[in-house]
């Protein structure tokens, strides 16, 4: 019987659990089957994946993360959150800024400390990939998919689509608690489109600083946040002329408030909690 160390650990809700791979050993081929087990709320500890924090070559600390279905994703931006809580916290680094390393790129964190622990953090999410081809979503034009017709399941709708090293799609609605996430979230999630599937947001804009959004996440279904699900949605929102650049949006999300800005330098940036919630063994 094997077993390892780990941290559960959420952000507004979205929670993974954390394994430490500076201290642990798992085998590569095991790693998207634990992530399923792990994540079982019945048969394992019950999540929204798994997180593992590893040691980089280009960073002091590396991100990966899985979702719960087991695939791998390029990039989680509450996962950021609590990875930089958590090397803070363990020692990983000593510096207050520091970079992490993901699958999509080296990201810049900021932890915001009180009375020795990391309440908050901010992260420079760099900035949004917008061509057809970094979503990577299929179709004729080159450029950014901007207030496209798109029809789902027989119905025509309005996308947008902006990757933050994930891809997302965005609808607009009107009213955020009738959002169609366990309808129309999967049969968008793997449209043939979407080469590598997506993640699916839903946004109601209160004003030019302020929106509602909730998320069919690609591999884990319905979260109660997505980081760069967040991101993504303000991007569009600023695209789209329905909030402000250069300024903080609040995005209320179903577990809580990020506060999202995308900087006229192009770089977006994230700020909100992580939170950890227990420590123990998994046996396997
Ligand atoms: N489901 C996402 C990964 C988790 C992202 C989300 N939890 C976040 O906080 O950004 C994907 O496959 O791209």
């Amino acid at each position: 019987m094997k077993k390892f160390n780990f941290t559960k650990m959420h952000a507004l809700g979205n929670n993974y659990i954390y394994i430490d791979m500076f201290k642990e050993q798992i085998e590569e081929e095991r790693l998207a089957s634990l992530a399923v087990s792990v994540s079982d709320i019945h048969k394992g500890i019950g999540s929204d994946g798994m997180i593992l924090i590893c040691p980089s070559e280009v960073a002091p600390v590396k991100m990966r993360i899985f979702n719960n279905d087991g695939s791998e994703g390029r990039n989680c931006g509450n996962g950021l959150r609590c990875v930089a809580k958590y090397a803070y916290e363990n020692g990983i680094v000593e510096s207050e800024q520091f970079a992490i390393e993901t699958l999509s790129g080296i990201v810049q964190a900021y932890v915001h400390i009180d009375r020795g622990i990391v309440e908050e953090v901010t992260i420079n999410m760099g900035k949004p990939r917008l061509s057809r081809e970094q979503i990577p979503m299929k179709g004729e034009s080159a450029e950014s998919i901007v207030n496209e017709k798109a029809t789902f399941a027989g119905q025509e709708y309005n996308i947008t689509a902006v990757s933050m090293g994930n891809p997302h799609v965005i609808f607009y609605i009107d009213h955020i608690e009738k959002a169609p996430l366990t309808t129309l979230g999967p049969i968008v999630e793997k449209d043939e489109r979407f080469p590598e599937g997506v993640n699916v947001e839903f946004v109601e804009v209160v004003n030019e600083k302020e929106v509602h959004f909730r998320v069919w996440e690609r591999g884990s279904g319905i979260t109660q946040a997505c980081g760069t699900g967040a991101c993504a949605a303000v991007v569009s929102s600023v695209l789209n002329d329905k909030v402000e650049r250069d300024a903080p949006v609040v995005v209320h999300l179903a577990g809580g408030d990020l506060t999202i800005e995308w900087k006229s330098d192009g770089d977006v940036f994230m700020k909100g909690e992580a939170k950890t919630v227990c420590k123990g063994e998994y046996y396997y």
